[in-house]
C-alpha cells in the first residue's frame, strides 16, 4: 500500500506570497517603483465576486496597488474595450487581468487581445502564447505556471517524466501541457473525444486534471505512485443545501495509489493567485527595464 501525500498549496503560495512581498517592498525601496494590478469584473457572478476580493487583499499584502473595476453585467463591449484600453495607457497599472467567463453579449478574444502583451499577467493574449509555444519570455497563464512550481518543488528534476494533461483549454490544458513539456516531459493532452481517457491516464507519471468534471478521475486510472494534480474547482451541493468545492478527481479513491496529491480546495487554486503575483512584479520589471 502506497503512502499517498497531500501537496500543500495553500502553504506553498503564502510563502511564496511572502517572497514576492520581500521584492516588492524592495523595488519601492530601491527605484520608487510600486507595481500596480487591475482587475475588471463583468458582472456579479458570485464565485468571481470571491476570487476577485481574494486577488485584490492579497495584491495589497503584497505591497502592490490594487485597481477594482466592477462593470455591470450589461455593459457594452465597446465600454470594456475603453477602459482596457485606459488601463493599457495608465502608467500605475502593470497588469491587466479581466476575469472570464464574460457574459454572453462580449466577445472575450476580442477583448483579451485588446490587453497590452507587456501587461497580460494572465498570460492570455495570443503573442504570450505564441511566445510560450516557440520559447520566448513570456507571460505564462498562472494556473499552469502554479502547477509545475508544485511539481518542480516536490519532484524536483521532471525530465523524462510522461506526463498526462486531461484537458485543452486555452486557460489551463494547452499551456500546462507547453510547461511540462519545457521541463523535457513526454507529454500526452487528452480531451473529450480521447480513445479510453483511464488508459491514456494510467500511463502518467504526472497526472493533471483540468476538465470541471466533479470526479471524473477515478482512482483505478492512477499509476501507482503517481503525482496528481488537481486542477478542478467544482461546487456541488451538499444535503444540508449548501456547496461543497471538489475537484476533477475522485480524491478519497486516490489514497493509497497515488504518491502525491494536490487536494481541492488548498492546492493548486492558491497558487493561481500567488503566480498572478508573480506575474505581476514579472511585467513591472520588465516595463522598467529591471
Ligand atoms: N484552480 C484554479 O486556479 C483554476 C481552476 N479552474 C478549474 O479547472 C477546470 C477546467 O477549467 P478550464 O480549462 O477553464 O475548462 P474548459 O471547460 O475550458 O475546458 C475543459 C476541458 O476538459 C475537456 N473535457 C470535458 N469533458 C471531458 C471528458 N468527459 N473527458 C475528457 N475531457 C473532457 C474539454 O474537452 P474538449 O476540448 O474536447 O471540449 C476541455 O478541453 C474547471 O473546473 C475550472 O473551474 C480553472 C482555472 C483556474
Ligand atoms: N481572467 C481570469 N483569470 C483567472 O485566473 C481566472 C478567471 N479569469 N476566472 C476564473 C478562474 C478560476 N480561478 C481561481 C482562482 C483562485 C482559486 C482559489 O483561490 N481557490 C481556493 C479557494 C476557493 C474557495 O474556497 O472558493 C482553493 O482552491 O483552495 C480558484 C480558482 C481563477 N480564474
Amino acid at each position: 500500500m502506497i503512502e499517498t501525500k497531500p501537496i500543500d498549496g495553500k502553504a506553498f503560495a503564502a510563502n511564496l506570497r511572502a517572497r514576492i512581498a520581500e521584492q516588492v517592498a524592495d523595488l519601492v525601496r530601491t527605484r520608487g517603483v510600486t507595481p500596480g494590478l487591475a482587475v475588471v469584473l463583468v458582472g456579479e457572478d458570485p464565485a468571481s465576486q470571491v476570487y476577485v476580493r481574494n486577488k485584490a487583499a492579497q495584491t495589497l499584502e503584497a505591497g502592490m496597488a490594487s485597481f477594482e473595476h466592477k462593470l455591470p453585467a450589461d455593459t457594452a463591449e465597446a465600454d470594456l474595450l475603453a477602459l482596457v484600453a485606459r488601463l493599457n495607457a495608465d502608467p500605475a497599472v502593470n497588469g491587466i487581468l479581466v476575469q472570464l467567463p464574460l457574459p454572453g453579449h462580449i466577445d472575450s478574444t476580442k477583448v483579451l487581445a485588446a490587453i497590452e502583451p507587456a501587461k497580460d499577467v494572465d498570460g492570455f493574449h495570443v503573442v504570450n502564447a505564441g511566445r510560450l509555444a516557440v520559447g520566448l519570455d513570456a507571460l505564462v497563464p498562472c494556473t499552469p505556471l502554479g502547477c509545475v512550481m508544485l511539481l518542480k518543488h516536490h519532484l524536483g528534476n521532471l525530465s523524462g517524466l510522461k506526463a498526462v494533461v486531461v484537458g485543452r483549454s486555452n486557460i489551463v490544458g494547452k499551456p500546462a501541457a507547453q510547461l511540462l513539456l519545457k521541463e523535457d516531459c513526454t507529454v500526452t493532452i487528452a480531451h473529450s473525444r480521447t480513445r479510453d481517457l483511464p488508459g491514456e491516464c494510467r500511463q502518467a507519471d504526472i497526472l493533471v486534471a483540468a476538465v470541471g468534471r466533479p470526479e471524473m478521475v477515478r482512482g483505478d486510472w492512477i499509476k501507482p505512485g503517481a503525482t496528481v494534480i488537481d486542477v478542478g474547482i467544482n461546487r456541488v451541493p451538499k444535503e444540508d443545501g449548501k456547496t461543497r468545492l471538489v475537484g476533477d478527481v475522485a480524491y478519497g479513491e486516490a489514497q493509497g495509489i497515488a504518491g502525491l496529491i494536490t487536494p481541492v480546495p488548498g492546492g493548486v487554486g492558491p497558487m493561481t493567485i500567488a503566480c498572478l503575483l508573480q506575474n505581476t512584479l514579472t511585467a513591472t520589471r520588465r516595463q522598467n527595464g529591471l
